[in-house]
């Protein structure tokens, strides 16, 4: 990975009439990094993948994408694949038809098999989009950011409707791109998924970032917890806890490793089960739900 930024933006801003929907957003994504941009509803994550993507022009700021502007399109576009959230394919042409108009638009150079292939449609190749499956569409959505493994990949909720292989299929394809040297910019309400593969996220809130880090970065924000039942009479723990609704015990802690140590040292000397126990570091769905509450 260099330093070099695939993308550049400094301080953008985006008005609509007078409502300030992006307030001086400044980031960087570098060569070979999964970039997920996530936030709340209305936060302004689709009104700047636009400007990058060179569909609208900022209010004010520096957009750059491969060095150049990317109204500039004759030179950064091709460079890019972009899967939308809808591809709006026709209906009358086929799947094969459909692979072979991305490859003309795109003016990117690839076999359609090969394309085909990757997104598993080949056994559908005759069949007209208007006969595919929810899946399938999405599937062939997911063709237009690989045909001719393009530099730049702009995954827009890619595996909404998808089914578990098909998204492990997603994923796999995503990844040999990534190990050609591909730069992914990712957009998802799947938190996992952006927990499990991003490098870096940037979370936006109301036009500006709430926060911007590794997932380790953001979810230490945040105190681990550990949770469990005890049996009627066990001694007082060693730890401060709360109750929670159904009884169980809660403890929120910075350092979980340590407390982790403290309680099991305590259940074994004091020959304690701690039902249903779960330990783990904050979720970024916790991140999530503190927005706005912090
Ligand atoms: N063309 C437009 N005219 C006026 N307001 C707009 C326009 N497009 C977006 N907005 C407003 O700008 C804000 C940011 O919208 P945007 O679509 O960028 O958010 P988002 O983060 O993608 O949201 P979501 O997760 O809900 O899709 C919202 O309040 C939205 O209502």
């Amino acid at each position: 990975m260099t330093s070099t930024p695939v993308i550049d933006v400094d301080r953008l801003n985006i008005s609509y009439g007078d409502f300030h929907a992006v307030k001086d957003l400044t980031f960087q994504v570098n060569k070979g990094e999964l970039y997920a941009l996530l936030g709340t509803n209305g936060a302004g994550k689709t009104s700047t993948l636009e400007i990058i993507e060179g569909h609208r022009t900022a209010t004010s700021g520096t957009v750059r994408v491969f060095g150049r502007s990317p109204r500039d399109r004759h030179a950064v576009r091709h460079r890019m694949g972009i899967m939308l959230q809808e591809s709006g394919f026709s209906p009358d042409l086929t799947v094969r038809e459909s692979v072979q108009l991305i490859g003309k638009l795109s003016r990117r150079t690839d076999r359609v098999e090969r394309v085909l292939s990757i997104v598993d449609l080949t056994h559908k190749a005759a069949t007209r989009v208007a006969q595919l499956s929810g899946g399938e569409k999405r599937r062939l959505d997911f063709a237009t950011a690989v045909y001719g493994n393009p530099e730049l990949l702009f995954l827009d909720e890619p595996t909404t409707g998808l089914d578990i292989q098909s998204r492990d299929a997603l994923w796999d394809a995503v990844e040999k791109l990534r190990e050609d040297g591909s730069t992914i910019v990712l957009t998802t309400h799947y938190l996992e998924e952006a927990q499990q593969r991003a490098d870096r996220i940037g979370l936006m809130h109301m036009g500006a970032f709430h926060q911007q880090g590794t997932v380790a970065e953001l979810t230490r924000t945040l105190p681990a917890a550990v949770r469990f039942f005890l049996p009627a009479g066990a001694p007082a723990l060693p730890l401060h806890a709360t109750r929670e609704a159904d009884g169980a015990f809660l403890i929120k802690t910075f350092g979980l490793q340590r407390d982790l140590h403290i309680l099991l040292g305590w259940a074994h000397a004091n020959a304690v089960e701690l039902g249903e126990l779960q330990a783990g570091p904050t979720r970024l769905d916790d991140v999530f739900r503190a927005i706005g509450t912090a």
